[in-house]
Order: structure tokens, then sequence, then C-alpha cells
């Protein structure tokens, strides 16, 4: 057995190399969301017991039926070729280290995803939400809120950038309701937590590794997400795998019209381990350049997770002590980008 630690503790996982097995779907359901857009009570309720199933035995899922249009997603996708295509100078300028809020540009290697690898085989541009400069949280510097920072030479990509991210938004409030559907909550449990949403998103690029492959710099290296879910949508570019339940990695290829969810560290420690956060990583051994748009919503910064009721008693006492999104977020972001470690070379 491997073993890697993840902000929630160690993970095993059987030593296989950088191979993954091809699995049948069923191990990753598609579940179709169009339900949680409609008025009909009892098909909502099926697919909060989808969502159940999905995140208690896989914590991942395909999801259709979203609603976002497609030209949406393809204009997002131009708007990161254009950018990843600047010169290095120009992208350096917006160096995710001018931001304490992990806002901008991350170059390849600049990141280790993995804490027991040597940094990860992508280039990235990170965006969250928009608070005003005059908002009290950011004039407190609490964690997570302040300006992001966007490429002057190209004047078209905020705007694509930033109506994706509203599309998250509004997809990840309809997520979170099936959440308190399937932890058999009031639907609208979850949106007292979601007024200032941690709502990151980056847009990735991972260059094709086509020689012998170092297995510890790999596209992004075996880990477990922050915060409460991650709504993924990738290009046509397989590369994507999945640690199952027998500790296997399987191979999650891009579903035509799905994004891909996964549950975690947050919902698993506000879950009490109910929903499984599951590792993944990714290898690109396409010959191509490969994109993907990674969305991880979780609550407001200062809002406190602490096991929900329904998800303890005396026989499955609380496994985490009560902390706040912010600290947590932190915490995890300072364990994997090189600038924010004390030896680390400057930007
Ligand atoms: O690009 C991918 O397929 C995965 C990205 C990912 O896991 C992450 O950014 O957390
Ligand atoms: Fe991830």
């Amino acid at each position: 057995m491997q073993t890697i630690t993840t902000g929630n503790g160690p993970r095993s996982f059987n030593p296989s190399g950088l191979q993954a097995r091809q699995a049948p779907f069923s191990e990753i359901p598609v579940i179709d969301f169009a339900p949680m857009f409609g008025g009909d009570a009892a098909a909502r309720a099926q697919v909060g017991e989808a969502v159940r199933k999905a995140c208690t035995e896989v914590g991942f899922f395909y999801a259709r039926g979203h609603g976002v249009p497609q030209g949406l997603i393809e204009g997002t996708f131009a708007a990161a070729q254009d950018f990843f295509a600047l010169p290095l100078e120009d992208k350096m300028a917006i160096h995710v280290g001018n931001s304490e809020n992990m806002r901008g540009y991350t170059p390849m290697l600049g990141e280790n995803t993995n804490t027991e690898s040597k940094g990860d085989m992508h280039e990235g541009f990170d965006l969250a939400l928009e608070v005003p400069q005059q908002d009290p949280d950011v004039q407190a510097g609490v964690f997570g809120y302040g300006p992001n920072q966007w490429p002057a030479a190209l004047p078209g990509f905020r705007p694509a950038l930033l109506a994706y991210h509203a599309a998250m938004i509004a997809f990840g409030h309809r997520i979170f309701a099936a959440f308190a559907l399937a932890l058999e909550l009031p639907e609208d449990f979850f949106e007292a937590y979601l007024d200032k949403p941690m709502a990151h998103m980056r847009v990735l690029s991972y260059p094709s590794q086509d020689g012998p492959i170092d297995e510890a710099q790999i596209g992004i290296g075996a880990h477990s997400d922050y915060e409460c879910f991650t709504i993924l949508c990738t290009d046509e570019v397989p590369a994507l795998q999945v640690l199952n339940s027998a500790g296997e990695w399987i191979q999650a290829p891009p579903l035509p019209g799905c994004f891909i969810v996964n549950v975690g560290d947050l919902m698993a420690r506000w879950t009490n381990d109910y929903f499984a956060s599951t590792l993944h990583r990714a290898i690109n051994t396409s010959g191509r350049q490969r994109y993907s748009i990674p969305f991880f919503f979780g609550t407001s910064s200062k809002r406190v997770i602490e096991v929900l009721p329904s998800c303890q008693n005396a026989d499955w006492p609380p496994r985490y002590p009560p902390i706040s999104t912010g600290d947590y977020i932190r915490s995890r972001f300072d364990d994997t980008y090189f600038h924010r470690q004390g030896d680390a070379p400057a930007p």
C-alpha cells in the first residue's frame, strides 16, 4: 500500500504506477439534474437519493441536465487558451503570489498538490468571488475575499470567465439543494451558509507528457479537494483518474454534456465522512494540450463547519473539531503552493 497525507488524514492506495483501470461508468454514476430546476418534489427527491448513493459510495458523479449553455462553456475554454498563449512575462505580471487570496497565474511546477511529489505539470489561472474593496470582510482581511487579477493584454478574458463563474454559482446552489435532500435536511438548509460563498475557479492547461514520466511529476498529483464540492469541466482529452473504494485508480473520461462533480474535504468533515471526498489525479499522455476548468464551491469564509447533527450518534462520534471554512482552506493552500512556503523561490 502507498499512502499520501491529506488535510483530513492519511489515505492509502494500491501501487499501480501511473496505470488506471477502465471501469464501467456505473462506478461513477451519471445523474440528471433537470428535476432540480422544476416543481416536481418527488422527482427532486429521486435526484437527492441518487446523489446520496453517489456521494457515500463513490464521492464522484457526472451531472447532466445542468442547464449551462454549451456556448458559454466553449467560450470559456477559448478564453483560457488565449490566456495560456500569452507571453510568460504577461502571465507572470499577475502571479498568484501577488494575492493573499490565491488569485492569478501559477506557472508550471508552481504547485505541488500531492505534498509528497515534486510539482504539478500544469499552468493555472485562479479567480474567485469579486467582493468590493469597501466590504467589511475585505477591510478586515478575512481569508478568501479580495480582488481578482486580470491580464491587461486580454480584455475579453474577464467577462468570459465571470460569466462562467456566475453559471457555476447558480448550479452550485442546485447541487447544495440536492445534498440537503440526500442528507434528509430541509432543501434550503445550505442557503444560509452561502451569502458570500467560497467560489474558487481555475482554468488549467496541461502539456502532454510523452516521454518517460516521473511518477512524482504528473499533471496534478493525487489529492482530495478542499472545499465542499467541485464542479469540473474538461475538454475532450481524457486524463482524470479517481481512486475507488478498493484502492484502485479508475479512469474518469469526459462525457459529452456532463460536468464531473466530486465531494471535497469540507463536506466530508461536515458529514462526519458519510460523504466521501475521493482521491483523484490527472495525467495527460494524449499527445495534445489539455484544458480543464474546476470550480470549487463552499460556504462563506467565516461560517463554522461542525459535524451535522444527523451525521453523528453515540456509535459515530464526531471525527473532526469545528473549523471555519476560511481557516481550513487557507491551511490547505499553504500546504500546496511552493510560493506560500518559507523556502520558496521568489516568483
Ligand atoms: O483537471 C482535472 O481533471 C482535475 C483538476 C483537479 O483535480 C483540481 O484542480 O483539483
Ligand atoms: Fe481536484
